[in-house]
């Protein structure tokens, strides 16, 4: 349980009362005849094998107000999704999957590519982006959770507190972000978060003076967190990066398209674990290091779109702004890791935020080279502008798929 501080510039909702989830369930199932909703699943086909999705679905069973559950299936051949098709069969609930690499979705695709609307690159923005274009086409909810296929420390609770903020009648939320302690096996996680978003948004603050962008995205507690929900019109018109900016890029979306008090945060989890990806300081390709430059781009790119100007100057200092206060806050998070009987591995925090320094000049370097460069897909309203009939030729196919290749 935590303590009811209201941080920033939009709502928190905290866990003051360790509510039962029977009782909450019930609730939300009575919200579901007036506002039926649906979770969004973006996954891969090897988290199928993994440990965290069988017992996600497990749990995902038992859950009595979801009318549908949308799984986006990304890097799965034929004889894969036929059994994606199997593993997710013991869902109660209405589910689809939308197989990306299959003949009919990849043929849809190729014709959006033709017309420039389509996601330029892979990965998770651009399978997430596909679901949210179904869940139009379905057009059956009005209330959307979404969230990652490898939390470990699952259980469906955390689905119930994520929807419920966009579930209620009574409240006015368009957007609810999760936030949760990242805290496993002793140690304190969320290294992108911790020593990357948290301390670059203070130092932009420094440099660029009051921006009420910069405090917003500081309001958030979790702001990389996979999980979020939304009521059915923010689907429209929200512009999506395809890479490791998506989490980003949908709260500044957010902060465009809506007022402050229609946003919101909301405690998920006391613990939460997941897959953890390596450094890779070698290699930029991947790994945390890719992660953290498209993350410093995406603000970058944002802040350009509000009238910010950068130069090699700007980005120097940056750097060196950032730098100063990301080992501060490593001293801040050893003592409290300290004081908590947890550990803290201070060499590979320190080389973390070294290598985040260096990334965050990368992304400005890359940034002042390709200025233009547009990584966001476009919104669905442009889309179906260009197509008018492609939701219902993305739900076709998703159903013919279905019933060519499911054993049932
Ligand atoms: O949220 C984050 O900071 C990144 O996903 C990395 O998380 P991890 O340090 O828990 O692996």
């Amino acid at each position: 349980m935590g303590d009811f501080h209201q941080n920033g510039i939009i709502t928190t909702l905290h866990n003051l009362s360790g509510r039962s989830l029977r009782e909450m369930e019930q609730e939300l199932t009575e919200f579901s005849a007036r506002r039926p909703m649906a979770l969004i699943l973006p996954s891969l086909f090897s988290e199928l094998e993994g440990d965290a999705l069988p017992h996600i679905v497990d749990e995902l069973t038992l859950v009595p107000y979801l009318t549908e559950i949308i799984v986006g299936l990304d890097r799965a051949d034929e004889s894969q999704y036929r059994e994606s098709l199997r593993f997710f069969s013991r869902l109660p609930q209405d589910h689809h999957v939308l197989w990306h690499d299959g003949p009919r979705l990849k043929a849809l695709d190729e014709e959006l590519q033709a017309q420039g609307v389509a996601p330029k690159e892979l990965g998770k923005g651009r399978n997430v982006w596909y679901c949210m274009g179904y869940t139009l086409a379905t057009n059956r909810v009005e209330s959307v959770a979404l969230h990652d296929c490898d939390i470990l420390t699952y259980d469906r609770s955390l689905l119930a507190r994520l929807i419920y903020p966009v579930a209620n009648p009574r409240f006015n939320y368009e957007f609810c972000k999760g936030y949760y302690s990242r805290v496993a096996d002793g140690k304190i996680n969320g290294r992108v978060s911790r020593l990357l978003v948290t301390p670059l948004l203070r130092a932009l603050k420094k440099i660029l003076g009051d921006m009420e962008y910069l405090e917003y995205m500081d309001s958030f507690r979790y702001p990389l967190a996979g999980e979020f929900s939304f009521r059915r019109d923010v689907l429209t018109d929200i512009l999506i990066p395809s890479d490791w900016g998506l989490e980003i890029g949908v709260l500044s979306e957010m902060y465009r398209n809506y007022s402050n008090n229609r946003l919101c945060q909301v405690d998920i989890a006391d613990a939460y674990d997941h897959k953890h990806q390596t450094l890779s300081a070698d290699d930029d390709s991947g790994g945390l290091s890719k992660m953290s430059i498209d993350i410093s781009k995406a603000l970058f790119r944002k802040l350009a779109t509000r009238g910010v100007t950068f130069n090699l100057e700007t980005f120097r200092s940056l750097k060196a702004t950032y730098y100063r206060i990301a080992l501060d806050f490593v001293e801040t998070y050893n003592n409290d890791a300290v004081m908590n009987g947890l550990t803290l591995d201070i060499h590979s925090e320190e080389q973390a935020v070294e290598l985040f320094a260096e990334n965050i000049m990368k992304a400005g370097e890359a940034f002042l080279d390709r200025p233009m460069e547009r990584p966001f897909i476009p919104s669905w309203s442009r889309v179906i502008s260009a197509m008018p009939d492609v939701l219902e030729r993305l739900s076709n196919a998703v159903d013919a798929d279905h019933a060519e290749f499911s054993d049932g």
